[in-house]
């Protein structure tokens, strides 16, 4: 059923002089999606993410969300109508807490920013959110800790956390687990798999293991054109998929 389509790229093409980027990438996310776009460095994952968040314009192709098109549409102007993406952590608030920045995420999505600064307490429905919010990404414990004195994982969290606080209908995830030390793993790939079901997915990722754990379908990015898309089964059974990533992996 078309409406059940969350969000869609149409024939997208990003070309930075002669290279092209992304050529012709058609996608579609259904509601409740979990599916997961991989490829071998340089296939045009990054180029895609910022073609569907605006932050590249396409040079041809169109990019829908809820069937509207939003190609021209500003970065904001997209996450306010439900399309976000994880935060970087280059982008996270140092100084801030954790719950300091879900209580900011959590206000500016009531349209409560103005009101940032009042003490949690006189806001019950924000501070009831953002301790659902630390619970569920596991940052309970490091609620009033200095953002940036955090472990990595736990940093890699508050990114997706500040994400799901602004309530998307789609979640870009880029890259979750990429940099976290053995040890701190789980946690990525069970909050993951523990994302609102109503929430559909998009996960960019070079882990495997959280590929193949998380992902009802998938795409396969190469050279900046879709080779295959497919259940994980179908994409792991894949000789050509098979031969892209032993090329890749050689030698490892
Ligand atoms: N701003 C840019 N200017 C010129 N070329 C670019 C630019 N951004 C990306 N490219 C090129 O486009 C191609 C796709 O790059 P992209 O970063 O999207 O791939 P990727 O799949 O995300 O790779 P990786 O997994 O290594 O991050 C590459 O050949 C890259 O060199």
């Amino acid at each position: 059923m078309s409406s059940d389509i969350v969000l869609e790229t149409r024939r997208l093409v990003k070309r930075f002089g002669g290279i092209t980027a992304t050529n012709e990438v058609s996608l579609t996310l259904r509601r409740g999606a979990r599916h997961a776009l991989i490829g071998p460095n340089g296939a045009g994952k990054t180029t895609l993410i910022n073609q569907l968040t605006g932050v590249t314009p396409p040079t041809e192709g169109q990019v829908l969300l809820g069937g509207r098109d939003i190609t021209g549409l500003a970065p904001h102007r997209r996450v306010a109508l439900g399309l976000a993406r994880t935060f970087q952590i280059n982008q996270l608030f140092g100084e801030l807490t954790p719950m300091q920045s879900l209580a900011l995420a959590v206000s500016s999505r009531r349209d409560a920013a103005r009101r940032w600064w009042k003490p949690m307490g006189s806001d019950r429905e924000i501070a009831t959110e953002v301790e659902a919010l630390l619970a569920q990404f596991r940052l309970e414990a490091h609620a009033d800790r200095l953002t940036r004195e955090l472990p990595y994982g736990k940093r890699r969290l508050l990114e997706i956390g500040l994400a799901v606080a602004l309530k998307p209908s789609v979640l870009l995830l880029d890259e979750p687990a990429a940099g976290v030390p053995a040890g701190e793993r789980q946690d990525i790939l069970d909050t993951v798999a523990a994302l609102p079901a109503d929430v559909s997915v998009l996960l960019i990722e070079h882990d495997m293991d959280l590929v193949f754990s998380f992902a009802r379908s998938m795409t396969v990015l190469v050279n900046g054109a879709v080779l295959t898309e497919g259940t994980p089964e179908a994409i792991a059974a894949d000789p050509r998929v098979r031969a892209v990533y032993l090329g890749e992996q050689h030698g490892r």
